[in-house]
């Protein structure tokens, strides 16, 4: 028999067969009463009958007849008559000899101590390798190749039998092979001389103790294994050149028996607790494995159950000899033999042959692979795969049209929306101005808001103070719990801030062609106590006018208002106060004034005047305050004769510049703690019943929005954008009715500019309070 070398097999290994599975074949040997039990008279109660079942003769009684067996079958049973060679025969040559036609296999021998376990494994192992060296003898075609290693498994070390160093060996996982011991000695076995000299050399080095039950006790799991390596070129047609490789162990395990029963003590107790760990782990694998192989499986737990591992319930073939001592006084570790018995047979393997490719087989392998899948391409007919390529470019073609459909139509979509904004532009620029620009997105128009209190241009719409029977119209109170969340809660009527108001003449001074609403934006410091002064003080408060917010609108945006009736536009709802009729007001304002009265007769039949009729209504509805807003310090300051609402004038600032003087503040009254707004609930004057419907525009939460700490004009066009954002979904009643739908953005325009100068309003009122404040 030739010899392979290493080389020969180190390749990739295949498996054969895959359908190889079975369940471990279980044979139970009963060994007979040994001198020392028959010594003490130890009865047998244990017998085997019919060849596979053992069964307790002893009388059970009843509550032991319900825990206890007294039958257990197995594959095969062998009583203490049955031989070695009959076991080996009957129990373990089949699996044993799987190993020439490359099955791992294994044969376990398993039991109590002085049980039988090394008698019987030591027959089974050299029948085993005879059988071996007679099938090599008979399949001379073939080259085999027997290899020799063994180990011991003590005290949780793994220890090589062949060689002389006690150095415990490393367990190493491959992914191939499993669980490999590195540097285990591995010897060919030259001749059935030369196996007999390594068996003598194992039983050397294995570690033996005497107990109480045996006086050459194995203290160590001993694992002795072959390798059978051999050619298939006889065996295996197509696989010429490959190697059959499989490995047959001979388990003998230590005693499985309790430490006490075995009077250990001392070295054997610790033997015994590292012998029954590896036993525990092994019990506990092939409870699971009998119940399935899903779960975990506890392989790893011991060293015995790792080297182990393809043998239990993996590739290999495996038989299980479970020794048992007959006597009564065993019947305990005899009843527990028999349960780990009865679970592995419940376990399967799946063997199968292993074959090891060479490298030069496997590279030839893939040539013959790879020149069978050219064939299959060149084969491949070209019309196929052309109709193929065509169906799809006629597919993608169809997607690309729909797809330029779509765009098309969206252009159309644009090109009809430009044209609307153009339209709407055109309108605005017609109307004079072209401050108002159409948001096709929104609906709404865009304002332009800008800091210039200077513009010659611009139109001043300021709080003033005119009319006596307006007095409680003429300034507004503001709370503060509409501006400020910090300060609503100190409303108290020392917090009420008197409202600058303007003086008659500061009405005269200004009107122009309306251009732009602007309002004063914020209001000096120390404003009150300059009211007196002379053109010092005309300087000092035109210095204090720091800016003027102005928002120009386009003037038949604001005259659309003039198309409704005013009594029926108003935004306020004061049709259910007690409030004077603010259309009155509005009237008079403005037109008496600026000299326009004509236009404000002729209503809605002229453009201009009804321009002028809708910002007057405009005016009607932003400037009229509600009862809310009134200021107590207008009635106690004695200027119940004004009235306030806006006046429009070339410059806010040359406005003030001229007529500073009569803009005074009576009486201010504040604190350093006064909230701006808030103080309407604690209003002493208001007027009984003059409750306001709230708008429908909210303006109260712009409000609050507008007490940060923030830069003014940056909290006006926030304010200003906010509102016309939620303008959108607002539908405030007085627009609907005060206009027709002809034109809704110009509609928007109003209801911004209402929004706006309400704010700017507050703002200013805010300004106030600062500048008191400081
Ligand atoms: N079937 C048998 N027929 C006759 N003698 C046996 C048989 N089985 C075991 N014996 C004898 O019983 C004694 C103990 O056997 P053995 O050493 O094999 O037990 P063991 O299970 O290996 O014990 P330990 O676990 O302590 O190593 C030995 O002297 C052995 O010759």
């Amino acid at each position: 028999m030739g010899e392979m070398g290493a080389a020969d097999v180190d390749g990739p290994m295949q498996a054969l067969s895959g359908d190889g599975e079975e369940k471990i074949l279980v044979s139970v040997r009963l060994r007979p009463l040994n001198e020392k039990e028959i010594a003490r008279n130890d009865v047998s109660d244990w017998e085997s009958i019919n060849g596979d079942t053992v069964i307790y003769r002893n009388n059970l009684s009843v509550s032991e007849r319900s825990m206890y067996p007294t039958a257990y079958t197995f594959d095969r049973v062998f009583g203490p008559d049955c031989s070695t060679k009959q076991v080996y025969g009957e129990g373990a040559k089949e699996v044993a000899l799987s190993v020439v036609s490359g099955i791992n296999s294994s044969v376990f021998a398993y039991g109590q101590t002085s049980s039988g376990k090394t008698y019987t494994m030591g027959g089974i192992t050299e029948y085993s390798i005879a059988d071996i060296y007679d099938y090599v003898e008979k399949h001379k075609e073939r080259e085999f190749t027997l290899k020799f290693s063994a180990m011991e498994i003590y005290n949780e070390s793994v220890r090589d039998l062949l060689s002389t160093d006690t150095t415990p060996l490393r367990l190493l996982d491959d992914p191939e092979r499993g669980t490999v011991v590195e540097r285990l000695t591995e010897e060919s076995i030259r001749d059935w001389n030369h196996f007999k000299e390594l068996l003598s050399v194992c039983e050397a080095q294995r570690q033996i103790g005497e107990t109480s039950l045996n006086e050459a006790s194995s203290r160590s799991h001993q694992i002795l294994r072959v390798t059978v390596e051999s050619s298939t070129q006889e065996f295996l047609g197509h696989y010429k050149s490959s190697t059959l490789a499989a490995t047959v162990n001979f388990v003998d395990l230590a005693g499985s028996e309790r430490a006490s029963q075995s009077l250990s003590a001392g070295m054997r107790l610790k033997e015994g607790c590292h012998i029954n760990r590896s036993l525990l782990t092994l019990g506990t694998v092939i409870r699971k494995l009998s119940k399935g192989k899903n779960g975990h499986i506890p392989f790893r737990d011991s060293k015995l159950t790792r080297i182990l591992q393809s043998s239990l319930g993996g590739n290999a073939r495996t038989a299980i000899i479970c020794t048992m001592s007959p006597a009564r006084s065993h019947v305990e570790q005899s009843r527990n033999t028999l349960l780990f018995a009865s679970c592995a047979k419940e376990v399967t393997t799946n063997a199968q042959v292993n074959v090891v490719v060479s490298d030069k087989t496997l590279v030839k392998q893939l040539q013959r692979e790879l020149a069978r899948l050219e064939n299959e391409l060149k084969n491949t007919r070209p019309d196929a795969v052309t109709s193929d390529s065509t169906a799809v470019l006629r597919e993608k073609d169809l997607q690309i049209e729909k797809l330029m459909n779509e765009v098309a139509e969206l252009t159309q979509r644009l090109e009809l929306a430009q044209s609307q904004i153009e339209n709407l532009l055109k309108a605005s620029e017609g109307s004079g101005s072209s401050t108002v620009w159409a948001d096709p997105d929104h609906h709404y128009p865009k304002l332009r808001v800008r800091n210039s209190f200077r513009s010659d241009n611009s139109v001043s719409y300021s709080l003033i103070s005119e009319d006596p029977p307006s007095l409680d119209l003429g300034a507004r109170s503001f709370d503060a719990s509409q501006c400020s969340d910090e300060q609503s809660s100190r409303s108290s009527e020392a917090s009420f801030i008197h409202l600058p108001v303007f003086e008659e003449n500061f009405l005269s001074e200004s009107f122009s062609t309306l251009h732009s609403i602007s309002t004063t934006n914020s209001v000096g410091n120390d404003l009150h106590e300059k009211k007196d002064a002379d053109g010092q003080t005309n300087q000092n408060f035109d210095d204090n006018w720091k800016e003027v917010q102005c928002i120009e609108v386009e003037e038949s945006s604001v005259s659309q208002y003039s198309n409704s009736n005013t009594s029926e536009s108003r935004p306020y709802g004061f049709e259910e106060s007690n409030m004077p009729s603010p259309d009155i007001k509005t009237d008079t304002l403005g037109l008496t004034k600026v000299g326009n009265e004509e236009r404000a007769n002729q209503e809605v039949k002229s453009p201009p005047l009804k321009e002028q009729k809708g910002l007057n209504d405009l005016q009607s509805a932003f400037i009229i305050p509600s009862p809310e807003k009134f200021s107590p310090w207008l009635l106690e300051a004695g200027l119940s004769e004004s009235r306030s609402f806006l006046v429009r004038s070339r410059s806010c600032r040359a406005t003030f510049m001229n007529n500073s003087p009569g803009f005074c503040f009576k009486k201010v009254e504040a604190y350093e703690s006064t909230p701006l707004f808030g103080f309407e609930k604690d209003f002493p004057g208001r007027p009984e019943g003059f409750q306001r419907k709230r708008p429908a525009l909210k303006h109260d939460p712009d409000i609050e929005r507008l007490s940060g700490n923030v830069s003014r004009n940056s909290i006006c066009s926030s304010a200003v954008n906010e509102l016309k954002e939620e303008s959108v979904g607002t539908s405030p009643d007085w627009r609907i009715a005060s206009v027709g739908s002809s034109d809704m953005g110009l509609i928007y325009v109003a209801e911004y500019l209402v929004s706006f100068f309400f704010i700017v309003i507050c703002y200013n009122i805010q300004d106030s309070c600062y500048g008191m404040l400081d």
